[in-house]
């Protein structure tokens, strides 16, 4: 159980998901009364507007030069993924302009908002509930599953439990000139291609169908889109570059790249999808892109993503139908589909490889792989034609950016660079 005097912060986003929170009771007749129940003091803040989970977590920066006695800031997130986003944006962007160190904050995620990635990747809905601790049960009394659901991270907390690592990736918008416009932090999920091209796509969509079906049409749009750019993956200090490769089922040296500099592997496009993750293996409950987060887990404080890649040219029937004179993106469309399709096979899809004569994807067999997922400290993103708007979307949590023209996004892991000035005891920790 933490010292009494610990006490926890508990960030309440009202509107979040269907906007249930101030009337469910699960703050008040739950969180708050649990935390009472154990002396443990909480202080709640409510968010009054958007973007105000940034400002909650700025203060409690500014307030946190009391640091607490055991050096964690403890964190309820009450919201959705937006709302742990801009609270650990107003943190980090609190603490680069007072200059002071980040320390060590521990969150809990109360998943109060639609998606709830991060809260579902720790609990998902299907797994077997966590056993109540002991002494938390008088206090709580009879729960339903779903709020036994929701408390899990909680309980974790409170019953002393270790919180794993939440690794952010910092990425900077970088102009022709090299100056950094922006840097932005996320904790689930950062994108350009076809995901950052459908959600930006499906905001456009909204007003005209307020329905999910703005989802697919807005991927019908970007299916069959080739991407221009080129990448740089950027090599963890210990670890370099790795690629999975499906027939071991193993990270190995890379062996797709164009080419190699100083352990940086150098990929030319074109691209079709293009994601990175630190935390989540999964998008939607059941739609796993990145598997190898969890199948080949990482060293203990290894600050690294996990990205997976789609470059069309390397389809041997996309390159038959350019030959042939015919739409290669109606070649590929077809080939996303299989692919991505995978992806809700339990992350079949990064073990896929092309088929003889450009026929159907095979389970790791003879031929190339097909999905090019890497394990790196980081990357460049580098549109390589600024006529094409598509190419300079980036998605960082569901929030889109744009990268000027002849300009890149730099994108790391928080803690993976000198500058940083990251300790293995400072970042963002959750229980899950
Ligand atoms: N009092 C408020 N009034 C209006 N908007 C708010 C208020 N408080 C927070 N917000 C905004 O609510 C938005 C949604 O929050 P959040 O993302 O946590 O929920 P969600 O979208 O339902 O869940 P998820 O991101 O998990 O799908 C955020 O963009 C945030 O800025």
């Amino acid at each position: 159980m933490p010292a009494p005097n610990t006490k926890y912060h508990v960030i309440v986003n009202p509107i979040a998901g269907t906007g249930s929170a101030p009337t469910s009771g699960l703050i008040n007749d739950h969180v708050c009364n649990l935390l009472e129940s154990l002396g443990i003091p909480a202080d709640v803040h409510v968010t009054e507007s958007v973007k105000d989970a940034g400002r909650i977590g700025r203060d409690i920066v500014l307030e946190r030069i009391d640091t607490p006695a055991d050096g964690v800031t403890r964190v309820v997130v009450g919201g959705g993924d937006g709302t742990a986003h801009e609270f650990i944006e107003g943190v980090l962007e609190a603490v680069k302009e007072k200059g002071v160190a980040l320390g060590k904050w521990a969150l809990v995620t109360l998943p109060l908002g639609t998606a709830n990635a991060l809260h579902s990747t720790h609990f998902p809905p299907d797994a077997a509930p966590l056993p109540i601790p002991p002494a938390l049960a008088p206090a709580l009394g009879d729960i339903s599953p779903q709020v036994h659901q929701a408390l899990s991270s909680l309980f974790l907390a409170l019953s002393d439990a270790a919180p794993r690592p939440l690794p952010i990736t910092l990425t900077s918008l970088v102009g022709r000139d090299g100056t950094v416009s922006e840097v932005v932090p996320d904790h689930i999920v950062l994108s350009t291609s076809l995901h950052a091209a459908i959600l930006s796509d499906s905001d456009a969509l909204r007003e005209q169908h307020p329905g999910l079906e703005r989802y697919k049409l807005a991927a019908a749009q970007n299916i069959t889109v080739f991407f221009p750019a080129e990448v740089e993956l950027v090599p963890d200090a210990e670890r370099g570059v790795r690629q999975y490769d499906p027939r071991t089922k193993a990270w190995v040296a890379p062996y797709t790249q164009d080419s190699e500099a100083a352990g940086s592997v150098r990929l030319k496009g074109p691209f079709t999808y293009f994601l990175s993750t630190t935390t989540t293996p999964r998008l939607e409950p059941t739609f796993v892109i990145a598997p190898t987060l969890v199948s080949l887990p990482r060293d203990e404080g290894e600050r690294t993503m996990d990205i997976v890649i789609l470059r069309p040219l390397r389809d041997p029937a996309v390159r038959k139908a350019i030959a042939d004179g015919s739409d290669a993106g109606v070649q590929w469309a077809a080939r996303a589909k299989e692919v991505l399709g995978g992806a809700y096979q339990d992350g079949r899809h990064v073990g896929f490889t092309y088929g003889p004569d450009g026929g159907p994807v095979e389970d790791a067999g003879p031929g190339d792989v097909v999905v090019e997922t890497f394990r790196a400290a980081g990357f460049v993103w580098r549109p390589t034609d600024d006529t094409h708007a598509k190419s300079h979307i980036v998605c960082a949590d569901g929030s889109l950016y744009d990268i000027a023209k002849g300009g890149e996004a730099r994108a790391h892991v928080l803690g993976s660079e000198k500058g940083d000035r990251a300790t293995a005891e400072s970042g963002f920790w959750v229980w899950g």
